[in-house]
């Protein structure tokens, strides 16, 4: 009889590897975000959604230290964050990618495995071919597609020996094999004993099971634009557009225009 298919493991009533208690910011006393109150166990991915300038990205920054919360505490593996616990244990992702342009490809990876150590069993090239980007080492990083680079940044954090992922907007860029492929990394990384927490506007989310997810809707689910927290107003009125000008601009005086006919 073959031998049944091997399941993965249920890592999520082990201690969690990131909690927030009542995090909250606020900037000119404008609440932006929370108080949130949130566990990640290993084996879990968690998506953080909300429109534009609902902050997601500012969360993401508080999680990883770069940003200190108005309020609240951020506990890793069960101990306060702190800059020197975060390095080991945390890698993000960033909307800038975190790479050095003038570098290579594989000299950007060498560079953060410098930083962070590598995941045992990985080398920079087999992570640059795990993310589709095999033979691209020596190319450098400002020559790369908007998506490449992407694809660079995710190599960088597949590398990272950490348990925990802050991944901000991941499929930004990406086709939709790369969206698969994020997808791929991310039920892997889970599968390991990892966790992840990933911001999406809604778009190509993640879609391997159902993953729990943090809403926000900016500091003040009433108000639009910044000084309500919120960052947009959705009835905000379209400008009306008429043969490519706006509709309040005069229009041209074609008897009088001197131009080709
Ligand atoms: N450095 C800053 N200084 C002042 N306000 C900021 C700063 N960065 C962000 N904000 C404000 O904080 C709010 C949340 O921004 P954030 O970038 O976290 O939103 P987001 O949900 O990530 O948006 P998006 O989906 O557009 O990336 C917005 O109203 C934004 O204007």
């Amino acid at each position: 009889m073959p031998p049944a298919p091997r399941q993965p493991e249920d890592h999520r009533d082990r201690p969690a590897l990131l909690e927030a208690r009542g995090l909250a910011l606020s900037r000119n006393d404008e609440p932006i975000f929370g108080p949130l109150d949130f566990a990640l166990h290993p084996g879990e991915v968690v998506l953080v959604e909300g429109d534009n300038g609902a902050g997601k990205t500012t969360l993401l920054r508080v999680l990883s230290g770069l940003l200190a919360p108005t309020s609240g505490e951020i506990r890793l593996a069960g101990e306060p964050l702190t800059l020197a616990r975060l390095s080991p244990q945390v890698a993000l992702l960033s909307h800038a990618n975190g790479l050095k342009p003038e570098l290579t490809a594989i000299e950007n990876l060498r560079f953060a495995a410098g930083l962070l150590g590598l995941r045992s069993g990985l080398s920079p090239t087999t992570a640059l071919a795990g993310v589709g980007l095999a033979g691209y080492d020596d190319v450098p990083t400002r020559t790369l597609s908007a998506g490449q680079k992407k694809r660079v940044a995710l190599a960088r954090v597949l590398l990272a020996p950490v348990g925990l992922w802050l991944l901000d907007e991941p499929y930004a860029n990406l086709d939709r094999d790369g969206i698969q492929l994020v997808n791929r990394l991310l039920e892997n990384h889970a599968n390991r004993g990892g966790a992840a927490l990933i911001t999406s506007h809604g778009a190509y989310a993640y879609t391997s099971g159902t993953p729990r997810r943090i809403a926000l809707r900016g500091g003040n689910p009433g108000g639009g634009g910044p000084a309500g927290g919120s960052g947009f107003s959705r009835d905000a009125a379209v400008p009306e557009i008429r043969d490519g000008f706006a509709a309040e601009a005069a229009p041209a005086d074609r008897s009088n225009s001197g131009g080709e006919a």
